[in-house]
């Protein structure tokens, strides 16, 4: 007889929105984000034998997610996906693991004439803040990250010394344009608790704050050798910020800008330090990825 040796099931892309509002001061603080909420468990006859009544439907995991919004923070993502996960544990014997995977989009506050408008926003980039969350009644394992921030620099970036074999086409570089869209993320030590989870707000915020800083001014400021060299650069750096948390992880893909020789008309130059106008490629791209633990 075959057996189900893994499931999980629930609601994915509920999409929901906050606002929280300062009764005194009248400032509002928005959060959108997506929602997905996977529940495991003695769930297997629900797929063997049609047995529904181990099934939580998937239109009350989406109603969860809204109340648990109601009556809890959303903010920080970390602890939302603590409360909504260790609801089903508190409610449901046969539920013992809840997976959890937010999305928060960027709302940010505008500034208008030099002062910070109490209620409106807007979208100053795709980048988002994630979490992915595995809630069981051992612990609470986090994962943090930042997701599609695309940055840029027009210089400052070498790739040189690599292998060069009867494949090899690729010329040496010691000054290229490097464009990546980052995708970062750091897993948090186990936590016992959604108290350990509330006691650690502050952290979880600081880090995901330290996480884009430290992208931002390591990608600007370093004399890049390689994508490889550069995100570890970073990682280490993101270890060093955030004590609590065990590993880094970075993929990154490399998003290459082609030099396009125009000698053909006029002798134009535009290659090596001439070069001016490139040709932005959407595919292929190179795609690097690194685990980075603490020793
Ligand atoms: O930083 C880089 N790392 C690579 O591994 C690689 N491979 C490649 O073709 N270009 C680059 N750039």
């Amino acid at each position: 007889m075959p057996h189900v040796s893994a499931a999980r099931y629930g609601k994915d892309n509920v999409r929901v929105y906050k606002t929280d509002r300062d009764e005194k001061t009248g400032v509002h603080n928005v959060t959108e984000m997506v929602v997905c909420c996977l529940l495991e468990g003695e769930i297997e006859t629900s797929y063997t034998v049609a047995d529904n009544s181990v099934v939580v439907a998937t239109d009350s995991i989406k109603n969860t997610i809204y109340i648990k919004a109601k009556e809890h923070p959303v903010n920080p993502p970390e602890l939302y996906a603590s409360y909504l996960g260790q609801h089903f544990l508190d409610t449901y014997k046969h539920i013992s693991v809840v997976n959890i995977d937010i999305t928060v989009k960027r709302w940010t506050r505008m500034v208008i004439d030099g002062k910070e408008h109490p209620h409106s926003f807007y979208r100053d980039g795709d980048d988002t803040r994630t979490v992915e969350a595995r809630v069981t009644r051992e612990g609470i394992k986090l994962k943090s990250g930042m997701a599609g921030l695309l940055v840029l620099k027009s210089t400052g970036s070498a790739f040189h010394g690599f292998v060069r074999d009867e494949f090899t086409t690729l010329p040496e570089t010691w000054d290229r344009i490097l464009s990546t869209s980052v995708d970062a993320s750091w897993v948090w030590n186990t936590l016992p608790s959604v108290a350990a989870a509330e006691k650690q707000v502050a952290q979880f915020d600081k880090a995901w704050a330290d996480a884009r800083r430290i992208t931002m001014k390591t990608f600007a400021e370093e004399d890049s050798p390689s994508v490889q060299a550069t995100m570890y650069k970073m990682a280490s750096q993101i270890l060093d910020a955030a004590p609590e948390t065990a590993k880094v992880l970075y993929a990154l893909p490399n998003k290459h800008y082609f030099e396009i020789n125009l000698a053909w008309h006029k002798g134009i130059k535009n290659t090596g330090k001439d070069a001016e106008v490139y040709a932005p490629q959407s595919d292929p791209n190179g795609l690097i990825k690194v685990e980075v633990s603490r020793s």
